[in-house]
């Protein structure tokens, strides 16, 4: 489904001698060109029309939404929003360490908080967001909801972002500041290791009665094949694939867990999911 301009009052938010794009906020991005087109989130958005590119070398005015970043994007940051929109950054998970940061970003660079990816390459694993993800949660968190749902809904799989983390966007897009994000978010994150080990303990106090559960695999759900019917499927195993060989690129994110953190946050999302 193409986007629709939900309407009034957001022509001003178009770029000065800029083609007006066909969604309703000014959206762009440094496209690092890394990503196989069929397969990327923001060439989708490109093709679309919803989102410009920026030079490498131009800085962005608005909240740039950036692995780089050092904090929390946050309500606190509306304005910086009305007045320039929102970027990302297009490039591949594996090879964020060749992005010369220093020559693109701009003053609000912002990390985002806890979010789990429901896109096809990296479905139920926190922190890695693809960049249709990423903009859609920080127009929510700032306050653009309706503006975020119309974004995802380029993509097939876009109504199970809010699925699945629509209790945690509303936490997130009532707080103050970063400061009270980071605050809610850790939060968050310790009742849900509370309660995953909780169930584990109950998990282990049945087990004495289900027999020998010797290297039985976890039941997973991240079955992504319902997901993966659309025009960005086909190569998308072939990223996933580089996406998963390449772990050792996880501490790129600041509040991204190591990856023994990475195995029990993604449990706990499973168990989450299954609930
Ligand atoms: C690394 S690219 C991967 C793009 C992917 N190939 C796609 O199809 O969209 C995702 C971008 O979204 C933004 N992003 C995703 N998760 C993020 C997070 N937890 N914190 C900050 N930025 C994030 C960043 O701009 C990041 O560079």
């Amino acid at each position: 489904m193409g986007p629709r301009n939900s309407g009034k009052g957001h022509d001003k938010h178009n770029f000065k001698g800029q083609k007006a794009l066909k969604f309703p906020l000014p959206l762009a991005m440094w496209d690092f060109g890394h990503c196989n087109p069929n397969a990327c989130s923001g060439k989708r958005l490109e093709r679309l029309g919803c989102i410009r590119n920026l030079r490498i070398g131009q800085k962005f005015k608005g909240v740039v939404v950036t692995p780089n970043g050092k904090s929390p994007v946050s309500p606190a940051d509306r304005e910086i929003f009305d007045n320039g929109g929102a970027s990302v950054v297009e490039c591949s998970w594996a090879k964020i360490d060749e992005i010369p940061f220093s020559r693109i970003g701009g003053r609000c660079e912002r990390l985002l908080p806890y979010l789990v990816a429901t896109n096809p390459i990296n479905y139920g694993r926190p922190w890695r967001l693809n960049c249709a993800e990423a903009l859609a949660a920080c127009m929510y968190i700032v306050g653009y909801k309706d503006e975020a749902r119309l974004l995802m809904e380029n993509f097939k799989w876009g109504h199970a972002f809010f699925d699945v983390n629509e209790e945690l966007l509303d936490i997130y897009a009532s707080c103050k500041d970063s400061d009270d994000i980071q605050q809610k978010q850790k939060q968050y994150l310790e009742d849900m290791e509370e309660s995953y080990r909780e169930q584990r303990t109950t998990d282990f106090g049945d087990i004495w009665t289900q027999g020998n559960l010797n290297h039985k695999p976890i039941a997973v759900s991240n079955d992504t094949s319902s997901s993966s019917s659309d025009s960005e499927s086909i190569e998308e195993t072939n990223l996933a694939e580089e996406t998963t060989n390449t772990r050792e690129d996880s501490e790129q994110i600041a509040n991204e867990p190591t990856e023994e953190d990475d195995d029990l946050w993604r449990n706990i999302v499973r168990m989450k999911l299954k609930a």
